[in-house]
């Protein structure tokens, strides 16, 4: 049997800072002589900082199915994203056979959110990759205002939380954008938090009758 080839999944909210972690991965592997193929897996992206190996709009584009179908851009998104399930065995297929057992494969996936935590798109390209000898690994971007404030913390949480759930991966999560942070002990401070400190936190801000809701969510 033949050991398990590498990926990863970087996923996260829209601007959360993919592609830019994907460019510094790149650039990272060149550097010390590794391997590294990138998959753009976003039909509605345009620029790119790394040099794309395969792309999902050379099957389809956001921007074609919405003038040909008159969809809105999450609805296309979503047709796009279906649209590649339909053709993985196929067209990604043929894509992943120019690729080495050894080589370590990138996917850079759209930012739109219900992409990893409810639509099972994602969840069905990950079974394939699997089905394909792929060990597959999560990278979860988080922009930095996230540890900000309690209430942006608690909200960064369960998005991460919901795409764990979701994809069943190994799961990194990575602050992005921290030279944007000022006061970096701000965020140390949420790296381990105290329940009871987010809770009197969250009900300092918030009226009386949330408290048992913000009870239960500093627990979980
Ligand atoms: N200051 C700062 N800006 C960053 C950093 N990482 C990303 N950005 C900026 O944040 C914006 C969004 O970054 P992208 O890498 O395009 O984010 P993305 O998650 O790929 O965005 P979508 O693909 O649109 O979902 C860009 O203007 C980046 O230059 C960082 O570490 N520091």
């Amino acid at each position: 049997r033949r050991p398990p080839r590498r990926t990863s999944l970087v996923i996260g909210p829209a601007g959360s800072g993919k592609s830019t972690y994907c460019s510094g991965l790149y650039q990272h592997c060149e550097t010390v002589g590794r391997r590294i193929h990138m998959v753009n897996l976003d039909p509605a992206a345009e620029h790119f900082s790394y040099p794309v190996s395969t792309d999902i709009r050379e099957l389809i584009s956001l921007d074609d199915v919405m003038e040909e179908l008159g969809m809105g851009p999450n609805g296309g998104l979503i047709y796009c994203m279906e649209h590649l399930e339909d053709n993985l065995d196929d067209w990604l297929d043929e894509q992943l056979e120019n690729y080495l057992d050894d080589d370590y494969l990138v996917f850079d996936c759209p930012g739109q959110i219900e992409l990893f935590t409810h639509v099972p798109v994602l969840r069905n390209f990950v079974e394939y990759l699997k089905r394909k000898n792929f060990t597959v690994c999560a990278v979860y971007l988080l922009d930095s205002q996230f540890v900000s404030d309690v209430t942006k913390y608690i909200s960064g949480c369960m998005a991460s939380l919901s795409a764990m759930i979701q994809l069943e991966l190994p799961h990194i999560n990575i602050l992005s954008k921290m030279d944007l942070v000022s006061n970096k002990k701000d965020v140390e401070d949420y790296l381990n938090p105290e329940a009871q400190v987010l809770l009197s936190q969250l009900n300092r801000q918030m009226a009386p009758r949330f408290h048992k809701l913000n009870k239960a969510l500093a627990e979980l």
